[in-house]
C-alpha cells in the first residue's frame, strides 16, 4: 500500500488487541482469555483511525511504498488499546483534606454529607470558582489521567446541583472536549445530591422541568453535546422514584442513562437501571442477587470502583459473583475530590487484589467494557481495523497471563 500514513508502530513484543472480531463487550470467558499478536506492527491513518494490524513482516510488506509521519520502533514493548475510564467527577473545586482526617478518625461519608459536608462542601466552592479556573484544573487533571494511559475518560457535571453552576461544568468539559487530546463521555449529574433548602421532589421536578429542556435546548443549537445522564439514587439522596423520574426524562431527551446505584444502602438500583434500560450502573456494593441476574439480562454494564470501596472501607463489590453470572463488568477510577486517583493501572491493581479479577478480566475492563459502558464500543478500547488509533506502549515485553495467542492479523 502507497500514500503516506500517520503513524507506524513496528515490531511489538506483544500487540494486545484485548478482541479482535468486532465484540461490543466482553464476558467472563472472554474476559480470561484476552486476542494478543506477538512480534506485530500497527498503522494509524492519516484520519487517526487503525487501518492496519498484524504480523511484523506482513505489515512490512504490505506497506512497503507508503511513507510515515512517524515511526516507533516497539522492539521489546507491548501496545495495549488506550484505558477507557468510565466513571469520574473532574470538575470541581476546594479540597476535601480535613474530610479525609473526618473519616480517619470513624466519620462515615454520609454522617459527613448529612452534616453538610462532602458534596455540599464541594458544592459551595465550586458555585463561586470561575468557568477560567474551573478549566485550568480540569486540563491539569485530564492530562494527568492521559500520562496514566486513559485516552477516553467519562466527565460528570454534579457539584453545581442549580442550573447556571451545571451549566458552567458542562461548558468546561465542553471546552475540553473541543480542545485537549483525550477523548471525553459529557455526563450531567445534575442530581448528585438534593440542594439545600429544596426538597428530593422538588429538586426532581426542577431538573425535569429547567435543566434537562435547557439541555435540549443547547443540543439543538449545536453548543453542547453531552452524552449521559447520572442520578445518584441512595437512601437519603434520590429515592427509586425520583430516580426513574429524572433518567426516564433524560432519556427522553437522548441521553444515555449511566447512573450511580446500591453503593451504600441496597435500593434496587439494578433492578430499575434494567427495566429503564441504563447502558451502565455505577457502584453496586449493595446489589441484590435479582439486581445482578437483571443486568445481566439487560446487557447493562456494572461499571466497578475499587477506589470507592477502599477510600470508604465499604465492603467489595462481588466482581466474580456478577462475572460468573454474565454481567459486562467494566472499571472506573470514580476521581473525585473523596478519591484522588488518576490512574486506572492503579485502578485495575485494586480491582485485582481486593476484587478478585484476574489481570486479564482487569484490562478488558478497563478497555473494551468500559468503552461499552459509555456506549462507544464501535470506536474504542480494542484494537481493530477501523477503530479510533488510542495506543499505549509500554516499555515492557508482556502485560501479564494474556492467555490466547493469535499469530495471524485480523
Ligand atoms: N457517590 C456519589 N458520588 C461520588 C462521590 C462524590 C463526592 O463525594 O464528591 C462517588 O461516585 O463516589
Ligand atoms: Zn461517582
Amino acid at each position: 500500500m502507497a500514500g503516506e500514513q500517520r503513524l507506524l508502530l513496528e515490531n511489538a513484543r506483544q500487540l494486545v488487541l484485548v478482541c479482535g472480531r468486532g465484540e461490543k463487550y466482553l464476558l467472563q470467558a472472554g474476559m480470561a482469555s484476552l486476542a494478543v499478536l506477538q512480534n506485530a506492527s500497527l498503522v494509524v491513518g492519516q484520519d487517526g483511525y487503525i487501518k492496519a494490524v498484524g504480523p511484523a513482516d506482513v505489515i512490512r510488506n504490505q506497506f512497503s511504498g507508503a511513507t510515515f509521519e512517524r515511526k516507533i520502533d516497539c522492539t521489546g514493548k507491548c501496545v495495549l488499546p488506550g484505558l477507557v475510564d468510565a466513571h469520574t467527577h473532574p470538575v470541581w473545586a476546594g479540597d476535601r483534606v480535613h474530610e479525609f482526617a473526618m473519616k480517619l478518625a470513624g466519620a462515615s461519608y454520609m454522617e459527613i454529607h448529612q452534616a453538610g459536608g462532602g458534596i455540599h462542601f464541594t458544592v459551595e466552592h465550586t458555585r463561586k470558582a470561575t468557568e477560567e479556573e474551573l478549566f485550568n484544573t480540569f486540563k491539569h487533571r485530564l492530562e494527568r489521567m492521559r500520562r496514566a494511559g486513559s485516552t477516553l475518560v467519562e466527565c460528570k457535571s454534579g457539584y453545581g446541583l442549580n442550573l447556571e453552576t451545571e451549566l458552567k461544568m458542562l461548558r468546561v468539559i465542553e471546552r475540553a472536549k473541543q480542545s485537549m487530546d483525550i477523548g471525553i463521555s459529557s455526563t450531567y449529574c445534575g442530581a448528585h445530591s438534593v440542594p439545600k433548602g429544596k426538597t428530593a421532589t422538588e429538586a426532581a421536578d426542577d431538573i425535569i422541568n429547567n435543566h434537562l429542556p435547557k439541555l435540549k435546548e443547547l443540543k439543538l443549537s449545536g453548543e453542547m453535546h453531552v452524552n449521559n445522564i447520572d442520578v445518584f439514587c441512595e437512601k437519603g439522596v434520590f429515592d427509586l422514584d425520583s430516580t426513574r423520574r429524572i433518567l426516564q426524562a433524560g432519556k427522553d431527551i437522548g441521553l444515555q442513562i449511566n447512573f450511580h446505584g446500591d453503593e451504600l444502602h441496597p435500593m434496587k438500583s439494578a433492578e430499575l437501571g434494567a427495566e429503564l434500560g441504563a447502558q451502565a450502573i455505577s457502584h453496586l456494593e449493595e446489589v441484590s442477587d435479582e439486581g445482578i441476574a437483571a443486568i445481566a439480562r439487560a446487557k447493562c454494564a456494572a461499571v466497578l470502583l475499587p477506589t470507592t470501596a477502599y477510600m470508604l472501607r465499604l465492603k467489595q463489590p462481588q466482581a466474580r459473583k456478577m462475572l460468573n453470572e454474565g454481567v459486562i463488568v467494566a472499571l472506573g477510577s470514580d476521581f473525585n475530590p473523596n478519591a484522588y486517583c488518576f490512574s486506572m493501572p492503579m485502578v485495575m491493581h485494586l480491582a485485582c487484589v481486593n476484587m478478585k479479577m484476574s489481570m486479564n478480566e482487569a484490562l478488558a475492563a478497563a478497555t473494551i467494557n468500559a468503552a461499552y459502558a459509555l456506549g462507544k464500543s464501535d470506536t474504542h478500547g480494542s484494537i481493530e481495523i477501523g477503530k479510533q488509533g488510542d495506543l499505549v506502549i509500554i516499555n515492557s515485553s508482556r502485560t501479564g497471563q494474556m492467555g490466547a495467542v493469535t499469530d495471524s492479523g485480523q
